[in-house]
C-alpha cells in the first residue's frame, strides 16, 4: 500500500498581476519521497514550493499539506510543521551555529529573549550538528560561516521540530565544488537517518540532484511538462524540451549531469 500522502496539490494556479504564473499543477508527494522540482529561470518553481510551505494560497484549484488545506487552516501554525530552508535567512545578531538550530523550534530568525531549552532539546541540535557534518562549528558565529556552512546549519535548524516535510530552495546556489559536495553528501545522509522524511528541492542545476532523489517534477513557462519517478522523468528528450535546448544526459554512480548535445557533423581536414 501507498504511504499517506504528506503533499497534495490539484490543479492548483496562481495568477499575479492577471497572469497565471503557475497553471494547473498538479503532485503528491508521499512519506520518504525526495522530489526536485526542475526546470529553467522563470518556471514557477519559488511559486509552486510557497504553495507547498503553506505560505501563499493558490488562486485556484487545493492544496494540501500534511493532511490540511489551505484556506481551511492556520497557515501559521501550518508552517510551524514543515522545515522550509530559505537560503535567504535575515539573520542579523552573531548567534552561533547552536543557537541557530535552536531557533527551528521557536521558528523564529533569532532567540526569544528569556526562552530556554531543555537539556533534550540542546542534545537533539547538536545530534543534527553533527548529522550535517559540523560539529567542528558549533560554537562559531554566524557572520563567521561559510556559505556552505550556513545552509547546512539552516538544514538542521529546518529539523528541530523533527517535521514529515523538508523543502530546499535552491540549497547549493553560490556553493563552491566542495561545499556543493559536502551539501549533497549531508542531504543523503538524512534521506537515509530519517526514512519518512519527505522532501522537495528546487534547482535549475540537474548536478546538484543528490543520488537519493526518487521523483522529479518538470516545469516549463508555469505548466507542468512531466512527473513521475526520477529515471522515468528525467531522459535527455524531456530534459531538452523543459529548457528548450538539446540536452545530453548521462547518470553515473548515482548522479545525473548534462551537456549541450552536439550531432556529430562531417570530419573537416
Ligand atoms: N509576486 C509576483 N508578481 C508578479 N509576477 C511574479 C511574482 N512572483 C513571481 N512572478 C513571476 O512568475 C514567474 C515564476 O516565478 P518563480 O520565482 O516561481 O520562478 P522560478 O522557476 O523559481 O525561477 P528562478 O529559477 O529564476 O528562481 C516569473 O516570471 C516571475 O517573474
Amino acid at each position: 500500500m501507498n504511504a499517506p500522502p504528506v503533499l497534495r496539490v490539484t490543479d492548483a494556479t496562481v495568477v499575479r498581476d492577471g497572469n497565471p504564473i503557475l497553471h494547473e499543477a498538479s503532485l503528491t508527494v508521499r512519506a520518504g519521497e525526495h522530489w526536485a522540482l526542475l526546470g529553467p529561470n522563470g518556471a514557477g518553481k519559488s511559486t509552486l514550493l510557497s504553495l507547498l510551505g503553506a505560505v501563499v494560497h493558490p488562486t485556484r484549484g487545493t492544496v494540501e499539506v500534511l493532511g490540511h488545506r489551505l484556506g481551511r487552516v492556520d497557515m501559521r501554525e501550518l508552517r510551524s510543521y514543515v522545515g522550509h530552508v530559505n537560503p535567504r535567512h535575515d539573520l542579523r545578531s552573531p548567534l552561533t551555529v547552536q543557537d541557530v538550530v535552536l531557533t527551528g523550534l521557536t521558528n523564529t530568525v533569532e532567540r526569544i529573549p528569556r526562552w530556554e531549552p531543555t537539556p533534550e532539546q540542546v542534545a537533539m541540535a547538536d545530534r543534527l550538528i553533527g548529522l550535517l557534518g559540523l560539529s567542528e562549528r558549533h560554537g562559531a558565529r554566524w557572520p563567521t560561516l561559510s556559505q556552505g556552512e550556513r545552509g547546512r546549519a539552516l538544514i538542521a535548524r529546518a529539523l528541530m521540530p523533527s517535521p514529515r516535510l523538508l523543502l530546499l530552495d535552491e540549497p547549493a546556489t553560490g556553493l563552491d565544488v566542495a561545499g556543493r559536495e559536502q551539501l549533497i553528501e549531508r542531504l543523503d545522509t538524512l534521506q537515509h537517518t530519517y526514512p519518512e522524511l519527505a522532501s522537495v528541492l528546487v534547482t535549475h542545476h540537474l548536478e546538484e540532484l543528490p543520488p537519493a532523489t526518487t521523483h522529479v517534477l518538470l516545469l516549463r513557462e508555469g505548466r507542468c511538462l512531466t512527473s513521475g519517478p526520477a529515471d522515468e522523468v528525467l531522459t535527455s528528450d524531456q530534459v531538452s524540451k523543459c529548457f528548450d535546448h538539446p540536452i545530453r544526459l548521462t547518470r553515473a554512480e548515482g548522479r545525473w549531469s548534462v551537456r549541450a548535445y552536439r550531432p556529430a557533423g562531417p570530419r573537416v581536414g
